[in-house]
């Protein structure tokens, strides 16, 4: 199968300055790929790098085998879609606006959405179950709520690739396990092939086929999330203890993992 999204011997960074080297994976259809690593490891340097953002320093990226340096920004747009965290503030425009705001890579230059770019919106919401929401601003919306709109905003893009940065960040249990559970639906039901960075390695073992561990540089994986997140490799990432082990749930017994907080 053709990977939606590849990296072959990729350096990315800043300027000349390299902050991780030798980067390779692959991502198809229907799969889940968890970016893991540090605060500063370089996720959102290589996010930027797979969006076509800033450039490589070496090696390649392939959007659905093209050579994305070969890809317009428009191209690009058709076959990749990024959802930003959802920062408060930002102007007061209703959810459904923002969601056909999507569609601006489907359509003809300047042109603003139609009626088809505003059902396509309504059906986003609805596919995410937020179709009560269309008409609230979206500044008035929780984070989990903004979230999924933004998560809505990229479904109608049309894209067959989602790049999520830290789709959980700031949100509270609830809204935590409901991003997730979408995030694993588009890849299952959707067919979309999902690229998600976060800060949980438990998320990475709940939702993710595959997962990599960005850090001094390097990359490890991608490799089953259960053979990446070790206590050896949590310890070395993020210089803590932490314990990893089967808990039996309604669903079958599950990985988790869990710091270890020396007593005071
Ligand atoms: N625009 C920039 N110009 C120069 N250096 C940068 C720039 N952005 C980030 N860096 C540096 O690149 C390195 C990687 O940063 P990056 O933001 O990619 O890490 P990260 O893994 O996304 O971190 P976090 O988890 O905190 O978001 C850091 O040393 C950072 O200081």
């Amino acid at each position: 199968m053709t990977a939606l999204l590849a990296a072959q011997g990729l350096s990315v960074g800043h300027g000349k300055r390299v902050v991780a080297a030798g980067l390779s994976f692959a991502l198809e259809a229907g799969q889940v790929l968890c970016l893991l690593g540090p605060n500063g490891g370089g996720k959102t340097t290589l996010l930027r790098t797979l969006l076509g953002l800033i450039p490589p320093l070496a090696g390649e990226v392939r959007l659905e085998a093209a050579p994305l340096a070969s890809l317009s920004r428009r191209e690009v747009a058709h076959r990749l879609a990024y959802v930003p965290q959802a920062a408060p503030g930002g102007f007061a425009y209703a959810a459904r606006e923002v969601v056909a705001m999507g569609r601006a890579a489907r359509l003809p230059l300047l042109a603003a959405p139609g009626a088809r770019d505003h059902a396509l919106a309504e059906a986003a919401l609805d596919r995410l179950g937020i179709a009560h929401l269309a008409h609230r601003p979206v500044t008035e919306l929780s984070g989990g709520e903004r979230q999924l709109v933004l998560i809505a905003r990229a479904l109608v893009q049309d894209a067959r690739c989602l790049v999520l940065d830290e789709p959980t960040a700031s949100l509270d249990f609830g809204n935590q396990a409901l991003v997730l559970r979408e995030v694993r639906a588009l890849a299952v039901r959707d067919g979309l092939a999902v690229l998600m960075t976060t800060h949980h390695p438990d998320h990475a073992l709940l939702v993710a086929d595959a997962a990599m561990l960005l850090h001094g540089g390097a990359m490890t994986g991608p490799m089953p999330p259960a053979d990446l997140i070790t206590p050896p490799r949590l310890r070395a990432a993020y210089g803590v203890d932490a314990v990893v082990g089967a808990l039996a749930t309604p669903q079958g017994e599950r990985l988790v993992c869990a710091p270890l907080v020396a007593p005071p």
